[in-house]
């Protein structure tokens, strides 16, 4: 079955925690971060303040999607924050190979991303070593966007790949996943859907997390 990670992005940050321990309740499996800069991508959202404000309200896995030029500046403050998993977008460092290794000596499981426009081939180098892939499903930046339908070929790239290979990552997906689109994830491949915009407005969460995992 597959794992769902709600998107804190799309969250009523006045009542954050209120809105975390709802989306628990309902069945999340993941708890989706979003870290953005404003220079990797034309958005800032928050930093690890926020995880470490959260951490001690749950124990569920903090899956940190790191949207930051260099992330080697940033990656022990965010693990001493309280992050499970930090991902990092292969196209924001020089040295993914480090990162990763970064990453490992916190003690934290490590993440790359690519986005629609790079290929797996770009990640090819590093896919013995990680925990999970995210395929990034709309451009990064903001919640809301729609699902960009050539990232499809990339999940059955990564699926292919694992089971050629024995890799162990998660194939994640991010962006534009709805009822809808979530079945065509699946289909290809994914194991962990990440989802913003629409399981914080939907009306019954756990209907809508339960049906996304159905
Ligand atoms: O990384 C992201 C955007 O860059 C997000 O995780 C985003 O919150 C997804 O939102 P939605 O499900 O509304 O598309
Ligand atoms: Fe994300």
């Amino acid at each position: 079955m597959v794992k769902i990670a709600p998107s804190i992005l799309s969250a009523d940050f006045k009542r954050l925690e209120a809105d975390v321990s709802d989306m628990i309740q309902a069945g999340a499996d993941y708890l989706h971060i979003d870290i953005m800069d404003g220079t990797f991508v034309p958005n800032i959202s928050f930093g690890p303040m926020v995880i470490e404000a959260l951490r001690p309200t749950t124990d569920l896995t903090f899956d940190v999607h790191m949207m930051v030029q260099d992330p080697e500046r940033y990656v022990d403050e965010v693990a001493k924050a309280g992050a499970d998993i930090i991902s990092v977008q292969v196209e924001a460092t020089k040295h993914i190979h480090r990162v990763i290794q970064q990453i490992h000596a916190n003690d934290v499981k490590a993440g790359v991303v690519i986005n629609p426009g790079t290929p797996v081939s770009a990640l090819e180098a590093v896919l013995a070593d990680v925990e999970l892939v995210l395929v990034m499903t709309v451009n990064p930046g903001f919640g809301g966007q729609s699902f960009i339908e050539s990232t499809l070929e990339k999940i059955r790239q990564l699926r292919q790949l694992r089971e050629e290979h024995g890799y162990q990552y998660e194939i994640q997906v991010d962006g534009g996943i709805n009822d809808k689109t979530a079945d065509r994830v699946k289909e290809a491949g994914a194991d962990v859907l990440v989802s913003g915009s629409y399981l914080f407005a939907s009306a019954d969460r756990a209907q809508a997390i339960a049906e996304m995992k159905a």
